[in-house]
């Protein structure tokens, strides 16, 4: 069976590709060009670098190593998302979209239509069987919720050689193949955008629009910047000064027909920052479809503990889940990844969040 992997210069995914190597697989290593910096657009893409780290590593395991440009299609896909989502005043995930549309999506394409059989790339995720996946083994590392709307299909063919591992175990092995990134800085933020602040990458897209900052009574505490630039439950960034020690403003809501920012300070029942009702759409499944009424755990966040929630189908790729308890910052046009206990079901967005008092 012929194996792509996807190589992103990173550790992880050079240990994903000697693990198959020395597995006995006949594996080759792509490099997936998204983005690059040639047309002034602001910040530091290490993608030139990441490629000589990729390529490297794929000499040292003796394997063929080829560069793909995807660049027109991660436009299309990716960064119009990306984009559109933040104009609309929602928050979107690229990271997740990168996934379906990109490893899994016109990177497979290209994969089979070269004779390979499956794309292994370096999450930390595991797969149980064919069409079940499994969070990572390292709780701190898990990159499941980054893989919720994947299709069963793309299930199928993916493969996560290094989910069985902790970060310092996986460290340990790369030094242990004598690979030439056994020792790279793990990447940080969003694929493409690499070090860049996502403000500032918004910035040479969006215009700003400034508007009033507001507390909950309504008195102006301060200008915004544009509601594009703040996210939900945000405590830093936004400029207001909290008098309590120890207790901040927070960002509880976003008005965008008087375009205002609502800020509060954040305590255990701060209004609008904590909600138990959402409703989801565009519900996807990694495997059977999720049609019934159910309990599940929901992880409304990457690095955020998934809570226990029923989940209630309304048709049209819409559901309501409603948690056990109070979650914080629920956001709409965040990812809302579902599981089975270890067991990833699928994903949804949240639509809109359906506050107690409201
Ligand atoms: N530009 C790329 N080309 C090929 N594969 C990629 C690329 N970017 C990411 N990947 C694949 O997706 C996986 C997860 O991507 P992510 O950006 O989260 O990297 P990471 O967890 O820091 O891993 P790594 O240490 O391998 O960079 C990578 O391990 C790799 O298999």
């Amino acid at each position: 069976m012929k194996i792509l992997a996807a190589m992103s210069g990173g550790v992880d995914s050079s240990v994903a590709a000697a693990v198959l190597v020395r597995a006995g697989h006949d594996v080759s290593g792509v490099y997936m060009k998204n983005w690059i910096n040639e047309e002034n657009i602001i910040g530091h893409c290490p993608w030139e670098e990441d490629i000589t780290d990729a390529e490297a590593v794929a000499k040292q395991l003796g394997i063929p190593f080829r560069v793909v440009n995807l660049m027109t299609e991660y436009r299309e896909k990716v960064v119009k998302y990306l984009l559109e989502g933040y104009q609309a005043g929602i928050t979107p995930n690229p990271d997740v979209m990168c996934n379906r549309e990109m490893k899994f999506g016109v990177l497979w394409e290209w994969a089979r239509e070269h004779g390979f059989a499956a794309i292994a790339t370096g999450h930390y995720a595991r797969k149980l069987d064919a069409g079940t996946i499994l969070r990572g083994v390292d709780p701190n590392k898990d990159q499941t919720y980054f893989l919720a709307m994947m299709q069963p299909e793309q299930v199928r063919i993916a493969q996560f050689p290094i989910g069985h591992l902790l970060k310092p175990e996986l460290r340990d092995l790369a030094r242990e193949f004598g690979l030439s990134t056994a020792e790279k800085k793990d990447s940080q933020g969003i694929c493409f955008i690499g070090q860049v602040k996502m403000e500032d990458f918004l910035r040479t897209f969006v215009p700003d629009k400034p508007g009033p900052i507001v507390n909950l009574e309504g008195k102006v505490m301060g200008e915004h910047r544009g509601l594009h630039l703040y996210t939900l439950g945000q405590r830093k960034g936004h400029g207001v000064a909290s008098p309590i020690h120890k207790q901040a403003y927070v960002v509880v809501a976003k008005r965008p027909q008087t375009n205002e920012l609502v800020v509060a300070i954040e305590n255990a029942d701060t209004p609008l920052l904590w909600a138990r009702k959402a409703t989801l759409h565009t519900i996807s499944s990694t495997g059977v479809p999720l049609t019934e009424e159910r309990l599940l755990q929901a992880q409304p966040r990457y690095r955020c503990p998934a809570g226990n929630a029923t989940f209630r189908p309304l048709g049209d790729g819409r559901a309501e889940l409603e948690y056990a308890e109070p979650q914080r910052a629920l956001t709409p046009g965040q990812i809302c990844a579902l599981y089975d206990g270890e067991r990833l079901l699928g994903g949804a967005v949240f639509e809109a969040v359906h506050h107690e008092s409201s």
